[in-house]
């Protein structure tokens, strides 16, 4: 998972290929490597003993692969008691990747419907693959009804809101070939249409 390519290479910008079940073992293996690197790069020993940049969705494009499939592990927002506490730093992240708001890996997803209610994330969006800072807020719908298929072909429906919502589209947009920065206004980043709200 060290080889997430950067914007520039030409697979980001594809419109990735529907996954055919039942998974080859390639796949299965891909999508087990995807969700893996997640965990691990939101555990901060492991993160900087692999030098990881801690990310809550990979897309399969992200690391050369054209197929509609993407990790999306969003950790509950939970606090350590004492911040400059290793033990606590380490035990809040553990808790949070275990009851975690949303952790599925996403096969063939498809936005069924979304709310007129814009939604972005206050600090604007980052990406594992644009090294860049792209400054400016990410407008995207607040609240999202998601179809996908799970990597055992079984077939999901849910709904999702605020920042598992963003984390999602922002993850399907890759399948799209669309990169976060795509959705900001050129000439006034940090403009939002006035019923955005603002995430996070
Ligand atoms: O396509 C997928 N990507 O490009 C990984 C991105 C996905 C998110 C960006 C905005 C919405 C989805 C990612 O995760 N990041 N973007 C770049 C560096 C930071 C990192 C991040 O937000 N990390 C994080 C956040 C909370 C808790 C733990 N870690
Ligand atoms: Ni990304």
């Amino acid at each position: 998972m060290d080889n997430i390519i950067r914007d520039g290479n030409p697979t980001l910008r594809k419109y990735a290929d529907k996954v055919t079940f039942p998974l080859s073992q390639e796949h299965q293996q891909l999508a087990k490597d995807m969700m893996k690197y997640l965990e691990v790069s939101q555990n901060p020993d492991l993160a900087e003993k692999y030098g990881l940049r801690a990310g809550v969705g990979l897309a399969a494009p992200q690391v050369d692969v054209s197929i509609q499939m993407a990790a999306v592990l969003v950790p509950s927002p939970v606090e350590p008691d004492d911040p400059d506490n290793h033990d606590d730093v380490l035990k809040a992240a553990q808790e949070a990747q275990d009851n975690p708001v949303f952790k599925d890996v996403i096969i063939n997803p498809v936005i069924v419907s979304q709310s007129v209610q814009l939604g972005a994330l206050s600090e604007g969006e980052g990406c594992l693959s644009v090294d860049e800072d792209k400054p400016g807020y990410v407008p995207r719908a607040d609240r999202i009804t998601l179809r996908y298929q799970d990597v055992d072909g079984n077939d999901h429906k849910v709904r999702l809101k605020n920042y598992p919502a963003i984390v999602c589209q922002h993850e399907i947009d890759h399948l799209h070939g669309v990169l976060f920065y795509d959705h900001i206004n050129k000439e006034q980043p940090f403009a939002a249409e006035e019923n955005t709200l603002l995430i996070g």
